[in-house]
């Protein structure tokens, strides 16, 4: 009989057996009355027990399961006074984010301001057009667009220091209008007049780039360790210069590549320390890649903020970023240097990392831009990851396998692909949020809105640690309490189209994937009637 009441074992909470009496408290009283009053259970308690015995008992039991219900009421605050800490703790992380991204965004227009005022008293050069909707767009089309002056910033820097003051080319971009490109700019997408919602232009338009001002410094970024790279670079830079009479920028290991080859080439320039990297952008009108995507990949990681457009030629494998022939490089660069040109704006996506041990002070490293996806997974651990995941704070699910791809719509074809995501046209705004081999048969792959915030947290329960890539380089590890937090950039990587933005889309599946490749039925079969 006392059995009834026994509460054998709880868990850390106090779940368990508690969890039955606090759910039908009512049936353990009544059934403690009952038994009191049941004269034949009270002489069989005589014949077997003393009546204080009894009495001991029971007053033991119910005092063990008042105990147990305090401490599963107890575990049940604290849990959610926990849960409150910790949502309040990343409401501040993610405010503070948000505000920093804000600034970063306010200081834009002024830095444009401060640069047209001192462009239009030193060449009262044409502004740049600016699109009118959607803030974001605005202010990444801005830095894009953004003139500079190209003075040395430090008086004794390699880069450009045989430069006088220059100015950086000016453009100007257009929206393709039914396919056709005209001046127009990025309009409201929707209208609401008298109460009527349409939507009018469509943001993802073929984009074309005009040259205002001729482009006179080009960067090239040529593939490591490839001999037909090597030689392509020796010719392309020669003509560049004796033909086009630009100014030539390489990676240092290519100017001693190129000096190796013939003294003649010491007019072309370079940088000394990675720090000078940071000031490429308002050095380069244009940039050339020799190589596959990767080293596009490669090309977009150096410029943290705005990226010149890029002009991709293939000399890889595959090549879904590099729509342009190195053969004839001749004639494709002549058209792009004198437009106008098709552009893929292709979004980044900005990550950094939160460290549980930097709980307290804001930090700290450094933004990671990517032009493909980042990656969490297992790294060397047999275990299974176990990532929870959140948009803008609303939880999302959480990832138990061999990881999560968070990729930019660029990079659908590339991990997130083989990790079973679509295929996405690279101007279509999303993150796509993809599982690496889900110990789950539900689990499908997601496409999120461009302005979401996407926070993966590896829980502190969880078994191990987890590993984050960014365009497959830098692993950093993440322990228990870290996170990564992800949102658009607003750096986007424009590269020149070969055909325009869609037909290169288009022509890289079927080239380089095969895509839905089969041989076409023979209608010599039966037939609908
Ligand atoms: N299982 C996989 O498919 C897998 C695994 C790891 C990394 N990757 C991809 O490799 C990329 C790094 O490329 P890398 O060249 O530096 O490394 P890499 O030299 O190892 O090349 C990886 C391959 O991915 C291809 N690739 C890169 N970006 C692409 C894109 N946007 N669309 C289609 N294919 C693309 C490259 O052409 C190359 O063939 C990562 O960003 C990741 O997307 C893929
Ligand atoms: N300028 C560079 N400096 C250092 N590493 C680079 C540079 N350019 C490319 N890489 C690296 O070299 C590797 C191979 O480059 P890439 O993908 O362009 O050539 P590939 O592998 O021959 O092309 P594909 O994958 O199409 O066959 C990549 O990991 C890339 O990050």
């Amino acid at each position: 009989m006392s059995s009834n009441y026994k509460l054998n074992h709880t868990d850390s909470l106090g779940n368990g057996d508690a969890n039955s009496l606090r759910s039908n408290p009512e049936n353990a009283f009544s059934d403690l009355n009952s038994l009191a009053q049941s004269e034949k259970a009270v002489e069989e308690l005589l014949i077997q027990q003393t009546p204080m015995q009894a009495s001991d008992d029971h007053l033991i039991e119910f005092s063990e399961a008042l105990r147990t219900v305090a401490k599963a009421l107890r575990g049940c605050a604290e849990g959610k006074a926990l849960a409150q800490a910790e949502a309040a703790e990343w409401k501040r992380r993610y405010e503070l984010e948000r505000s920093k991204n804000l600034d970063l965004l306010r200081q834009a227009p002024l830095n444009e301001e401060a640069n047209s005022m001192e462009m239009d008293h030193i060449a009262k050069s044409p502004r740049l057009h600016v699109p009118e909707n959607g803030k974001s767009a605005r202010y990444a089309l801005e830095r894009i667009c953004a003139h500079e002056v190209l003075q040395d910033c430090e008086p004794n820097s390699p880069i450009g220091s045989n430069n006088k003051l220059k100015r950086k080319a000016s453009f100007k971009l257009s929206w393709g209008c039914k396919g056709q490109a005209n001046d127009q700019h990025k309009k409201d997408i929707v209208s609401f007049e008298s109460g009527n919602i349409t939507t009018a232009d469509r943001s993802s338009k073929q984009i074309s780039l005009t040259w205002e001002t001729s482009p006179q410094n080009v960067l090239i970024f040529t593939k490591p360790k490839s001999t037909s790279v090597q030689v392509l670079s020796v010719e392309m830079v020669r003509w560049l210069r004796e033909q086009k009479g630009l100014n030539v920028y390489v990676e240092p290991r290519v100017k001693a590549e190129l000096l190796s080859e013939s003294s003649s080439f010491d007019f072309v320039q370079t940088w000394e320390d990675d720090k000078e990297i940071s000031l490429l952008h308002p050095k380069v009108d244009l940039v050339i890649t020799l190589g596959g995507d990767g080293t596009v990949l490669w090309a977009a990681s150096m410029f943290k903020g705005p990226v010149p457009p890029i002009v991709p030629f293939s000399m890889g494998s595959l090549g879904f970023m590099t729509p342009f022939h190195s053969e004839q490089y001749r004639e494709c660069l002549e058209a792009v240097l004198k437009g106008p040109l098709s552009i893929t704006l292709r979004h980044r996506l900005q990550c950094h990392i939160i460290r549980d041990k930097a709980r307290h002070d804001y930090e700290t490293e450094e933004n990671m831009l990517v032009l493909n996806e980042v990656t969490i997974d297992r790294g060397i651990t047999s275990f299974l990851t176990n990532l929870e995941c959140y948009c803008d704070n609303s939880f999302v699910t959480c990832v138990q396998g061999d990881g999560l791809i968070l990729s930019t719509t660029s990079g659908s074809t590339a991990y997130s692909l083989a990790a079973g995501g679509s295929m996405v046209h690279p101007q279509v705004p999303g993150i796509l949020f993809t599982p690496i081999c889900p110990h789950s048969l539900s689990f499908r792959p997601l496409i999120l809105p461009d302005h979401v915030t996407v926070r993966v947290q590896v829980p502190f329960n969880s078994r191990s640690s987890a590993w984050v890539s960014f365009d497959g380089k830098g692993r950093k590890q993440l322990e228990a309490g870290d996170a990564l937090v992800c949102s658009m950039a607003p750096w986007p990587v424009s590269t020149a189209c070969q055909v325009e933005s869609t037909n290169d889309f288009l022509r890289s599946i079927h080239d380089g994937l095969h895509w839905n490749l089969r041989k076409t039925q023979s209608s010599d079969g039966p037939r609908e009637t």
